[in-house]
């Protein structure tokens, strides 16, 4: 029997355009591929052991005779390719109906409501890069005090403030007055707080960053670990994608190698069910500031890790590395890409050069997690259990 699965998300790591990309306006987006054509290849030796270049053609990871892992590649089912979804459907959900976006802003009625709760009146409310768009507005929010609202191609209500000019706590209470007043019809996937710090000019935000999202639409393979007495450890992000749902116990990171630091922690304690890490900087700091070069640096990064990480395995141990949805730094605009998601699995349980192939859903991920941990499925997906066990 499976002790723990480490469920290991590369945020938006996408491994090109699903079949349905076109009404994504996703045409041609291939995350891995076009960083490494852009880049003049990639070089993630471990990942490239396990299996990564067998899935498909990335330059530079070769497709090898005997990976050490199984592989494949899996399609979204969910109409989406944000962050919520994807993760919930990695966790068993299918979220057929999109979650609300704001292509224009958001309605008067709420931002007038959302000024009179928080006191202030607000500057923005349009789609827009978070960088670009403290820059913009960052200059005229430290003279009036008024926080920076946007959103972007994704289900989300977003709130900057300048770290001197709106104090971290007032900040998070005021996501939380945007919580309240987005929900019903304008049940937005997440409120996201962007503190940043710096004057104007040479603004950078900090990782005081905070999501709150909604409730998952139904229940998880988180909750059912949960409810049979597993740990389900959320490492980086997980705990806020949730909304703390079917977490046992949470650990927020600073960045991606804080995100593997805390991986090896937990994975060299004891506990037994679920550790679901992600690590976001490939998609915060690279993908949606379409910097190809800064992205293959940190997949480089993460790959020199994984040994560490296999290292701190034991024999009942599986871990899988996949990924949310694509964010191609080389591709046009600033947003997600609809996208395969990479599958690549190793432990000592689980048989070298297995190829899955391509999954249905990210939910047969979630399945599979039911069956290695001998609970319950949410009932979405099919299990590849029996392909990759010895
Ligand atoms: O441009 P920034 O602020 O990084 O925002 C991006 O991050 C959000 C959440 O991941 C996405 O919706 C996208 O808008
Ligand atoms: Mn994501
Ligand atoms: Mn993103």
């Amino acid at each position: 029997m499976v002790n723990r699965v480490v469920l290991f998300i590369m945020d938006s790591v996408g491994i090109g355009e699903l079949p349905d990309a076109k009404a994504f306006g996703d045409v041609g987006a291939n995350t891995l591929g076009n960083i490494a054509e852009a880049t003049g290849g990639l070089n993630l030796p471990n990942l490239q052991k396990l299996g990564l270049g067998n899935i498909d053609d990335i330059k530079g990871v070769d497709k090898i005779t005997e990976p050490i892992g199984a592989y494949g590649k899996a399609m979204e089912v969910s109409n989406g390719k944000d962050t919520t979804i994807g993760h919930w459907e990695l966790v068993g959900l299918h979220v057929k109906k999109p979650l609300r976006t704001y292509p224009e802003g958001f309605p008067k009625e709420i931002i007038d409501e959302f000024e009179r709760r928080i006191g202030r009146k607000t500057l923005g409310n349009k789609p827009a890069s978070g960088t670009v768009i403290i820059e913009e507005l960052g200059k005229e929010h430290m003279e009036t005090g008024y926080p920076i609202v946007y959103t972007s191609a994704d289900s989300v209500f977003q709130i900057a403030a300048h770290e001197d000019v709106i104090p971290l706590d007032e900040l998070y209470k005021m996501c939380q007055i945007a919580r309240e007043l987005m929900m019903g019809d304008n049940a937005v996937a997440r409120i996201i707080a962007r503190p940043f710090i710096g004057q104007p000019g040479g603004f950078s935000r900090t990782s005081n960053r905070r999501d709150y999202s909604l409730d998952p639409f139904g229940k998880t393979v988180l909750d059912i670990a949960k409810e049979d007495g597993l740990d389900v450890i959320g490492i980086g992000k997980i705990e806020d994608i949730f909304n703390g749902r079917g977490i046992t116990e949470a650990i927020h990171t600073k960045d991606n190698m804080d995100g593997i630091d805390q991986t090896i922690n937990y994975l060299n304690r004891d506990n037994r069910g679920i550790i679901f890490t992600n690590l976001v900087d490939f998609d915060a700091k690279y993908g949606h500031r379409r910097d190809p070069h800064g992205y293959r640096a940190a997949l480089e990064e993460m790959d020199a890790r994984i040994p560490e990480i296999l290292e701190s395995m034991k024999a009942d141990d599986i871990i899988i590395f996949t990924a949310d949805h694509g964010n191609d730094p080389t591709y046009k605009g600033t947003d997600h890409t609809r996208e395969y998601i990479p599958i690549v699995i190793y432990g000592k349980a689980v048989r070298a050069n297995i190829n899955i192939g391509i999954r249905e859903s990210f939910a047969d991920i979630a399945k599979t997690i039911s069956d290695l941990l001998e609970i319950e499925s949410t009932g979405n997906g099919n299990s590849f259990k029996e392909m990759i066990l010895k």
